[in-house]
């Protein structure tokens, strides 16, 4: 199988004929319908915390904890492939403390195979707490695990010199889920574009398809002092940036260096998008815009752009099919403006692939700590994949620093949006609600009054958390 690749120099490059011969196949693939997406996505409910109001849908998390978490979104049935590629000793996976419980009353196991892709820097680190938090609680709620780590980013790089080796595509392809650490580092900063371990992660989501990338943004009531903005602006916002992540300016083609009449050097890339890539970006946009506030707003470039244009075009098309939801347009540069003037007015917001990395790092300090936010990246079919929306911190990599919370949290999406596992994702959520109420905080979640502790700490809390609401 040859693998996507993204470097290139321009028209006529070989590689350019096979992303333009994809994009025809693409073309006819992708004709999601409202019908398709409510296949895989249903079932999107707001829950907020207490004193915050019922979601649009009006349900409630089961949980007393003051619960914030943004947008819950449940898969349809559970996965029909539950086999084992991999088999692992268990025992020297689980935490300490952590023996499998409940096993008897639970009402059927269930078996997943998990990819496990730590990558760079604090990676190992995050996705070994999440791990370890994913076993125990999937362990309390019937579910067993076999996990396969597989190398990428600069890690591949080191030992299989490209940074997506073909096997780990391969074996993240025929997984349940996958859960990816971080990639980068100053290691791998100047090599060439296809050395690079970002390349490495956009191979991934284009070999995944996962063209759905969900960024919730939510203001813990435990961490409204740790945000930067004013407790008034802060408190209380709630939102979901849904961002379009397989297209637009990081796949577009023509893109490379070339000269320039003047004997310049120049480098070009090209922001492009169809309209089917529009139309199916729109419809989870408007979903989950549904299940939340009933309101999507759609941010833009229009005013310059031609792929603004028809992105506008497109999703102003799509709305018809959603006259319940509350459609607003913005220009990118006003939201940007807006997040730090008034971040309450947004409840979702549906966005290219640029516009989404750039606006999602913004919405993160608006919680405390770009290290507390979680995503989830999902396709139309096949795994999808979990990640915290952060890098790998190299400046603090190694360091026993890292803030393991968003990776957590992206094992709570993992489990509910990838696998169907409400509980035990909810079991996760509340155990990260309650470590939090006890006053542990990592250092770029750290206020006066509260416990300093590091990353392995953090997790051990979580885990103590998840158990001590075992019921058998
Ligand atoms: N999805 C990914 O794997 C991903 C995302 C963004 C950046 N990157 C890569 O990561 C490398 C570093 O990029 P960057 O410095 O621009 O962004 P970064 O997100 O890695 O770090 C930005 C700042 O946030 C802090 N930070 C990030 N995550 C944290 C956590 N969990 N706990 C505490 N502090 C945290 C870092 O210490 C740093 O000060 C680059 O190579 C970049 O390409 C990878
Ligand atoms: C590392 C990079 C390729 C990536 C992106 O730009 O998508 C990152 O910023 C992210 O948000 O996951």
């Amino acid at each position: 199988m040859r693998k996507l690749t993204l470097s290139g120099h321009g028209e006529g490059d070989e590689e350019m004929v096979e992303r333009g011969t994809a994009n025809t196949k693409m073309k006819e693939k992708n004709k999601v319908t409202s019908k398709s997406i409510n296949r895989r996505l249903i079932d999107w409910r707001g829950v907020r915390g207490k004193g915050q109001g019922a979601g649009k849908s009006g349900s409630n998390s089961s949980s007393d904890q003051p619960v914030a978490m943004a947008v819950h979104l449940r898969l349809s049935a559970g996965r029909s492939k539950f086999e084992f590629q991999v088999k692992k000793n268990f025992a020297n996976f689980s935490p300490k403390w952590a023996a499998v419980r409940c096993s008897d009353s639970a009402p059927s196991r269930r078996r997943y195979t998990i990819t496990l892709l730590p990558g760079d820097g604090i990676g190992p680190e995050i996705v070994s707490v999440a791990k370890n938090v994913l076993e125990l609680a999937g362990s309390i709620e019937g579910i067993e695990f076999g996990f396969k780590e597989m190398p990428i980013g600069g890690a591949a790089l080191d030992v299989a010199g490209v940074p997506l080796p073909e096997e780990t595509l391969s074996v993240a392809k025929e997984s349940d889920a996958v859960l990816l650490g971080a990639i980068g580092g100053y290691k791998w900063d100047n090599n060439e574009k296809q050395l690079k371990p970002e390349t490495g992660l956009l191979q991934l989501r284009a070999g995944l398809k996962v063209f759905a990338n969900l960024r919730p943004a939510t203001v813990l009531p435990q961490l409204v002092d740790a945000s930067t903005l004013k407790k008034e602006v802060a408190e209380g916002v709630d939102l979901m940036v849904v961002r379009e992540l397989t297209g637009g300016i990081y796949f577009g083609r023509p893109r490379g260096f070339t000269t320039n009449d003047n004997g310049e050097k120049t480098g070009f890339n090209t922001e492009v998008y169809s309209s089917s890539e529009v139309d199916r970006i729109a419809r989870v946009g408007f979903e989950t815009a549904r299940k939340r506030h009933g309101k999507l707003c759609s941010v833009d470039k229009a005013n310059v752009l031609e792929a603004s244009m028809l992105w506008r075009e497109r999703v102003t098309e799509i709305s018809s099919e959603y006259p319940d939801v509350e459609l607003t347009h913005m220009y990118v540069d006003n939201a940007a403006m807006q997040l730090l003037r008034y971040p309450k007015q947004f409840d979702t917001i549906v966005t290219n692939n640029i516009f989404g990395d750039i606006l999602s790092d913004e919405a993160s300090m608006i919680t405390g700590s770009i290290g507390m936010l979680p995503s989830a990246s999902l396709g139309e079919s096949g795994p999808g994949l979990f990640e915290p929306i952060h890098g790998s911190a190299p400046d603090i990599a190694g360091q026993d620093k890292a803030n393991p919370l968003a990776t957590v949290l992206s094992v709570a999406m993992l489990l509910r949006y990838g696998l169907g596992e409400g509980k035990a994702a909810e079991r996760i959520e509340t155990a990260v609600l309650e470590t939090l109420n006890k006053g542990f905080r990592t250092g770029d979640i750290y206020s006066a009054g509260n416990k300093l502790v590091g990353c392995k700490e953090m997790g051990e809390q979580v885990l103590k958390a998840v158990d001590s609401r075992v019921q058998c």
